[in-house]
C-alpha cells in the first residue's frame, strides 16, 4: 500500500465528514458573530446618549451574542483538538504499519533517534498543523480581514490608518517571535548540553580524579549554564518588550482617532467623524485585531515545521519494501513433504549485504532431529547464515529452505512455531515472566509456558517469586544465566521443530554454562538444533565449517 502524509489526511477527513463539517462551521460562525456585540453595544451607548431608553432586548442580545461567541470558539478548539488527535492516531499507525513492512535492510541503516523523531516529534508537528496551523491561520486572516472590514463602513480614517499600521506591525511581530524561537532553541541546546554533562561526570568520576580534570568539567558546566541564561535573557527581554508596544500603538492608534473625530473641521470629520457608540465598538475591534495577529506570526512558524514534518514522514514511507519474489512455495502454501529432502538446506547460497559479499556458493543440510554447531572465523558469515534462516534477508544466489519452505516466504504466524531462536543476551519485554515466554502470543498456553520453563530448570525460581509467572518483569529479577534460560524457555514454548543459537553461553562462566547447556540438551531433545558457538564445551554434534570469503 503506498501511504503518504497527504493521503492519510484526506482518508481522515473522509472518515470524519460530520466532524470536517463541525469545524467549518465552528470556525466561519466564530468569525462571524464575534463582529457582532461591539455593533450591538454601539446601538446601546447611542440611544444612552440620545437619552433614550435602553430595551431588555439589546442588553440580552449582546450578551447572547458575546455567549455564543464563546461557544463557538470553544467548539472550533474542541472539534480541531479530537481532529488533529484522530489524524496523529491514522500517522502514527501507519507508520507502524510501514515499520513492520520495511526489510531487515533498510531497517539496519535507520538511525534510531531519527526514527524515533518521526514517530513522535514529526508527527505532534503535523497534529499541530490542524490544532494551531493552517485551520486557525484561516481563521485569523478571516478575522483581520472581517474587523478592517466592518471598521471601513464605521470609520473610513481609522480603517486607513490600520492599513498602514498592520504591516508594520506584522513584521514587528514576526521579528519578536523569530529572535524569540532562536533564543529558545539556544536555551534548550544549552539546558541538554548542561543535563548531558551531569551522566558523563558520574560515568567518568574515576578518570576525572585520576586526571585532576574538575576544573575542567566545572568550567564547562559553567559554561553551558551561562548559556543557557544569556538566552534565557533574550526571551525575557523580548517577551517583555513585546505587550507594552502592542499596548501603546493601541492606546494611540485610539487617541489619535478620537483626537481627529473631535475636531472641529468638516474635512477631517468625513474620515474620522463618528458618534459616542461608534467610537466605543471602534476601540473594541481594534483592540480584537492585534490577538489575530500575533497568533497569525506563530501560525506561520507551526505551517513551516509542520512541512518539514511532513517531509521526513513522507520520506519514511518512501523507504523500500520487500520486492514480492516468485518462491517455489508460496507464503500460505502447506509445507510441502520432504520428498527426500533435508530438513534445512543451504543450496549453492551466494549473500552479501550491499557490495560486500560475505557467503559464496554455500551448500550444507541438516538432517530433521540432527544436532550441528557452525563454526568459522570471526566475520566469516555465521550470524549471517541466521538471518537468512529467519527469513531477516534473502539470498542473491541460490535458496535457502526450511521443513519443505523457502525460509524467506514462510509466513509470519507460522515462523515462531517452525523456529526458536535464542541470542547472546535477552531482550526483556514489558510486562510479566509470562508475557517473556509468550511474547503475547495467545495460541502459547499456560501448559506451554510452565512445560518450557519446567524443561529450562526455571519452573521452581519462578514459583518463589511475589506473584509466580505474574511477576511483572524488572531488570533484577533475574541473574544473567537465568535470564539466559528464560530465552531458552521462551523459544521452547511455542514447541519449534527448529532451534538456532547463537552464542548462547557467550557471557556466562563455566558454573553457569554448565547450567544453561544442560537445560539446552533438555529442549533439544527430538529437535533439530543448529548453533554457533566459539566456546569448546558448548559445540554440538556435527561441525559445519563456514569460511570467510574475501
Ligand atoms: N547488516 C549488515 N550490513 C552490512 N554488513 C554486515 C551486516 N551484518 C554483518 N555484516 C558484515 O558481514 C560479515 C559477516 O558478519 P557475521 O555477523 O555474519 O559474522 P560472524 O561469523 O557471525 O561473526 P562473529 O563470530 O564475530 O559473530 C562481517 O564482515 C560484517 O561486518
Amino acid at each position: 500500500m503506498n501511504s503518504d502524509c497527504g493521503n492519510i489526511i484526506r482518508q481522515t477527513v473522509k472518515k470524519n465528514v460530520l466532524l470536517a463539517v463541525g469545524i467549518v462551521i465552528a470556525v466561519c460562525g466564530a468569525v462571524v458573530i464575534s463582529l457582532l456585540p461591539p455593533l450591538v453595544l454601539a446601538k446601546m451607548i447611542d440611544a444612552m446618549t440620545q437619552k433614550q431608553n435602553v430595551g431588555f432586548t439589546f442588553v440580552a442580545l449582546y450578551f447572547g451574542l458575546t455567549a455564543l461567541t464563546g461557544v463557538m470558539e470553544a467548539s472550533r478548539e474542541g472539534f480541531l483538538t479530537v481532529f488533529g488527535q484522530k489524524i496523529t492516531h491514522a500517522l502514527r499507525s501507519s507508520l507502524m504499519e510501514k515499520f513492520t513492512r520495511l526489510t531487515a535492510d533498510s531497517l539496519n541503516k535507520q538511525e534510531p533517534g531519527a526514527l524515533v523523531s518521526r514517530f513522535v516529534g514529526d508527527v505532534d508537528t503535523v497534529e499541530n498543523l490542524f490544532t494551531s496551523g493552517i485551520i486557525s491561520m484561516f481563521a485569523d486572516a478571516c478575522r483581520i480581514i472581517s474587523i478592517l472590514a466592518v471598521i471601513w463602513f464605521q470609520n473610513k480614517g481609522l480603517a486607513l490608518v490600520l492599513f498602514i499600521l498592520l504591516p508594520f506591525l506584522f513584521w514587528f511581530t514576526r521579528y519578536v517571535q523569530k529572535n524569540m524561537l532562536a533564543a529558545q532553541v539556544e536555551n534548550r541546546r544549552a539546558v541538554s548540553r548542561a543535563s548531558g554533562h551531569v551522566p558523563e561526570t558520574l560515568h567518568n568520576i574515576r578518570t576525572i580524579h585520576n586526571l585532576s580534570k574538575e576544573n575542567y568539567m566545572e568550567k564547562r558546566y559553567d559554561e553551558y549554564i551561562q548559556q543557557s541564561y544569556h538566552a534565557m535573557e533574550k526571551t525575557n527581554f523580548y517577551d517583555a518588550v513585546y505587550s507594552p508596544v502592542i499596548l501603546i500603538l493601541n492606546a494611540v492608534v485610539v487617541a489619535v482617532v478620537m483626537l481627529l473625530s473631535a475636531s472641529g473641521s468638516p474635512k477631517v470629520l468625513t474620515l474620522f467623524g463618528m458618534s459616542a457608540g461608534t467610537a466605543v465598538a471602534v476601540m473594541n475591534y481594534i483592540s480584537q485585531i492585534f490577538t489575530p495577529l500575533e497568533s497569525l506570526g506563530m501560525e506561520i512558524q507551526t505551517i513551516q515545521s509542520a512541512i518539514a514534518g511532513v517531509q521526513r514522514i513522507n520520506e519514511f514511507f518512501a523507504l523500500p519494501e520487500p520486492a514480492p519474489k516468485q518462491h517455489e512455495n508460496t507464503a500460505d502454501s502447506k509445507p510441502v513433504q520432504n520428498n527426500g529432502k533435508s530438513f534445512v538446506e543451504f543450496r549453492d547460497v551466494t549473500f552479501g549485504y550491499d557490495e560486500h559479499t560475505v557467503l559464496k556458493h554455500l551448500s550444507f543440510q541438516v538432517e530433521e532431529g540432527e544436532q550441528i554447531t557452525l563454526s568459522g572465523r570471526t566475520g566469516a558469515g555465521k550470524s549471517t547464515v541466521f538471518k537468512l534462516l529467519l527469513g531477516l534477508y534473502e539470498p542473491g544466489e541460490g535458496s535457502v529452505w526450511i521443513d519443505g519452505r523457502e525460509a524467506a516466504a514462510i509466513d509470519r504466524k507460522d515462523r515462531r512455531f517452525l523456529f526458536g531462536y535464542v541470542e547472546q543476551s535477552f531482550h526483556r519485554v514489558a510486562g510479566t515472566v509470562k508475557d517473556q515466554i509468550t511474547l503475547y502470543d495467545e495460541k502459547i498456553s499456560m501448559e506451554n509456558v510452565k512445560e518450557a520453563a519446567e524443561l529450562t530448570g526455571l519452573h521452581d525460581t519462578i514459583m518463589h517469586l511475589p506473584d509466580g509467572y505474574d511477576t511483572i518483569c524488572t531488570p533484577e529479577l533475574f541473574s544473567q544465566g537465568q535470564w539466559q534460560l528464560l530465552s531458552i524457555a521462551r523459544a521452547a514454548a511455542a514447541r519449534p521443530k527448529l532451534l538456532l543459537l547463537d552464542e548462547i553461553t557467550a557471557n556466562l562462566d563455566a558454573e553457569t554454562e554448565k547450567e544453561v547447556l544442560e537445560a539446552l540438551k533438555r529442549v533439544s531433545e527430538n529437535r533439530t538444533v543448529i548453533s554457533i558457538s566459539h566456546r569448546v564445551s558448548a559445540k554440538m554434534g556435527r561441525i559445519i565449517p563456514i569460511e570467510q570469503k574475501l
